[in-house]
């Protein structure tokens, strides 16, 4: 038997995630230790009140609720409390007493990243955080260290497991976007409150942090244009379905060149979104996560599994525990972030893409035309048009000058050729405006699409 020097290990937070982590550390420390090279010894575990009742037994010794003490004497920090205070204080003093951190927690990452990964450059610590996106799959290592002699371009992904849940009810069980959430809810895929899940605030960490990594830069979070899914219907997701497409919550990183300046940058986006059935994203179903990614060399590279879940993203907190753990064992410096790229983060209205429009519109002669005009006046080219009338139809508030009747009223499903996001925002609006639309009923973006 080979004797190791141990490493100290101290664990911040004994939840869903902290709880497992703990007890895969206790149950394999030893075939993790002949991996590193080193013992691997769980030396406490900071909790906010001793006596709760954890997902798996830790033995009462490890538990106390002293944080600062036991991050002064560890190797190794692992925080998986959540939230942004005590969470970034106890990072700093972990990283400026010597230890390696390691964290799940993307909502301090997408906010205070920068200031962590200077803190970590500065005194030559590591910094880790695969569990941070997607959870179990592993997204944050191949794009650090894997890609990182390639040019990513694109990168398209379902990284919230809640949104994906309900979007794929809605799709496969004909659920309403309420029956699917409180089926996400009853399963523990959603929180209590799933404001962050649903209105996307989730998925905009995630792309920041996925833009920031793959472009070598810092995208800040207030930077990423957000979506979230509470305005999409069952009408919505049914229609897209019979067009051959599926809506996912997406988020969009990309290098992206502004047809009207020229600038060459990158920006980040989260929203719902048209994909084609055929697209690799479209098979991915309840609360998986997916990432799909284009790069200059590797072409393009899919990572699916579990996004989240207590056990599986334990699997990347492990990993990480591995790797820091090997770099005590061989020496040297930390693996620092590259986000020197000179790319600026550009707006919303820079970025290209597609869109498909609904309308409620007169049924009359000229209305197309009028339409037509509307979309050529914003520079934007028609790829599409699908008409359906409905001539009982007493959609909105058209009718007839004088008349009691109610004018009938045509369905317009427009697909659009690429624009940018701006004139295609403002044909929106003008459509909405003209008298010969009476009801602007869907806009979802089309992404996916070759
Ligand atoms: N649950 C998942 O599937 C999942 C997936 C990926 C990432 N994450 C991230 O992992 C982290 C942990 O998530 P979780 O699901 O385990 O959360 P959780 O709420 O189940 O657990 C957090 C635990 O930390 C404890 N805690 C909070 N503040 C503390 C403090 N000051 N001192 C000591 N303990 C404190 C809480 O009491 C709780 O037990 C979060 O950053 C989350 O975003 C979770
Ligand atoms: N609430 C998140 C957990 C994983 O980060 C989700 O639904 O994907
Ligand atoms: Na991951």
């Amino acid at each position: 038997m080979i004797e190791y020097r141990n490493l100290r290990i101290a664990l911040l937070g004994a939840g869903a995630v902290g709880a497992q982590v703990a007890a895969l550390l206790l149950e394999h420390g030893d075939e993790l230790a002949s991996r590193v090279g080193a013992g691997l010894e769980l030396v406490g575990v900071a909790v906010r009140d001793l006596d709760a009742p954890r997902s798996t037994e830790i033995p009462r010794e490890l538990l106390t609720t002293d944080a600062r003490s036991l991050i002064l004497g560890a190797d190794i920090v692992i925080e998986l409390m959540g939230g942004i205070e005590p969470a970034r204080e106890y990072l700093m003093l972990a990283l400026n007493s010597g230890a390696d951190v390691i964290t799940a927690n993307k909502a301090l990452l997408a906010t205070h990243g920068p200031e962590l990964f200077e803190e970590a450059e500065q005194v030559g610590a590591q910094l880790y955080y695969e569990a941070a996106v997607g959870g179990a799959i592993p997204i944050i290592r191949p794009l650090r260290d894997s890609l990182a002699g390639d040019r990513v371009h694109r990168i398209l992904g379902i990284v919230n497991g809640t949104t994906n849940f309900i979007l794929d009810r809605m799709d496969r069980e004909g659920d309403s976007l309420e029956e699917a959430l409180a089926a996400a809810t009853e399963l523990g895929y959603a929180e209590a409150d799933p404001t962050a899940d649903i209105e996307g605030f989730d998925a905009a960490q995630k792309a920041a942090i996925l833009a920031s990594l793959a472009f070598h830069t810092t995208v800040p979070l207030d930077m990423v244009h957000r979506e979230g899914i509470t305005a999409i219907t069952h009408e919505q997701v049914r229609s897209a379905r019979e067009a051959g497409f599926v809506v996912k919550l997406l988020a969009v990183c990309e290098r992206v060149t502004d047809p009207e300046t020229g600038v060459e940058g990158v920006s980040a986006r989260v929203h719902p979104a048209l994909v084609p059935q055929s697209h690799p994203l479209a098979a991915v179903h309840g609360a998986n996560n997916a990432v799909f990614l284009e790069a200059e060399a590797a072409g393009s590279l899919m990572f699916y599994g579990a996004g989240a879940g207590g056990i599986q993203t334990a699997s990347a907190v492990l990993g990480d525990v591995v790797s820091a753990a090997r770099r005590h064992v061989i020496g040297g410096p930390g693996v620092a972030e590259s986000t020197n790229a000179d790319l600026p983060i550009l707006p919303m209205s820079s970025v290209v893409t597609r869109y498909q429009i609904t309308l409620q519109v007169a049924d009359r002669p000229g209305v197309l035309a009028k339409i037509a005009t509307l979309f050529s006046d914003h520079g934007v080219s028609v790829e599409a048009v699908q008409q359906s009338v409905r001539p009982d139809a007493a959609h909105g508030s058209a009718a007839y000058p004088g008349h009691s009747i109610p004018e009938p009223t045509a369905t317009l499903v427009i697909g659009t050729h690429e624009a940018t996001e701006g004139s295609l925002a403002d044909t929106v609006v003008a459509l909405g405006a003209s008298d010969a639309v009476v009801e602007v009923t869907s806009v979802l973006r089309v992404e996916g699409t070759v």
